[in-house]
């Protein structure tokens, strides 16, 4: 079946051909599509059927068995996930990874030093020489936490944040890496119905300051809401592709995925 890209825009990432094997089991048999530079992207399926897989060959924490991922046209397979997130590959994960015992406003500044999840503890390091010397950042610190919300909890400790709060300030240290692309993965789990339709405010805000999104998201209401295209995986293979109507009303998603029951997924 023929998956061509039917946009008029550039494509900011090119997933081509991709496979991922573990020891056997085939995680993605083989994965193409493209992400238009400018929109927001959602990659859906059912359990298992590859999304954080596909995340993790993107940003770098895995090589895949086959296949290219371009960024840009750099092809980003043979480069450290440092050197992605270095690009303007940026990721959210599943759990949000704060620094429960430092400030709102420290840990969007270490964000601002974070290349890659390695980095973190060197960035803590040089945060002292870093808030002497930069002004800038610290501006940029608090910009950022307007845009998501959060200046009124700025000097806050994070684990002391609410959940959906702390979802929040994910974003805006994934935010303060200065993405050209951001993937988030999950980032609705676990709120309720009120963080959620906050979340996907900020999510559309972030689209239209120009930084292309990649969403790996169960909330059906939230997927077809926002998302201007949307991959279906299915056991590791691209079965549909297409916008929220067109995906919506795909037999093949409905039987593999939609029909399911899954939350919200009449939107
Ligand atoms: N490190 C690994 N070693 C072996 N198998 C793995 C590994 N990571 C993932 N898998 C397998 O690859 C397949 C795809 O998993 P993946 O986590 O990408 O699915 P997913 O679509 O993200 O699922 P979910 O919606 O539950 O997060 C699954 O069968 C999973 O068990």
């Amino acid at each position: 079946m023929s998956l061509a890209l039917d946009t008029t825009s550039a494509a900011i990432l090119e997933v081509c051909e991709v496979a991922v094997h573990f020891s056997g089991l085939v995680a993605i048999a083989s994965m193409s599509f493209a992400v238009p530079e400018g929109e927001i992207v959602s990659l859906i399926g059912p359990n298992g059927a590859g999304k954080t897989t596909a995340f993790n060959v993107i940003t770098g924490f895995l090589k895949p068995t086959g296949g290219r991922v371009l960024f840009r046209g750099t092809d980003l397979t043979r480069l450290s996930s440092n050197r992605i997130a270095g690009l303007g590959v940026v990721r959210t994960f599943q759990r949000t990874s704060i620094f429960a015992g430092c400030t709102v406003f420290d840990n969007v500044l270490t964000g601002m030093h974070r290349q890659g999840r390695t980095e973190t503890w060197g960035a803590l390091l040089r945060l002292a020489s870093v808030r002497a010397e930069t002004e800038r950042m610290r501006a940029a610190v608090a910009e950022i936490l307007n845009f998501v919300g959060l200046s009124h909890r700025a000097e806050e400790l994070a684990g002391n944040l609410a959940y959906g709060e702390q979802r929040l300030l994910g974003i805006a240290i994934a935010l303060a890496a200065d993405p050209k692309l951001l993937l988030l993965d999950e980032p609705a789990a676990g709120l309720n119905p009120s963080e959620t339709e906050a979340f996907m405010a900020v999510v559309q805000r972030i689209r239209d300051r120009g930084v292309t999104i990649l969403l790996v998201e169960h909330d059906m209401r939230m997927v077809m809401t926002i998302s201007d295209r949307v991959v279906v995986l299915n056991h590791g293979r691209i079965i549909a592709e297409g916008s929220p109507e067109v995906i919506r009303a795909n037999p093949d998603v409905i039987q593999a995925y939609l029909g399911q029951g899954v939350k919200h997924a009449k939107g």
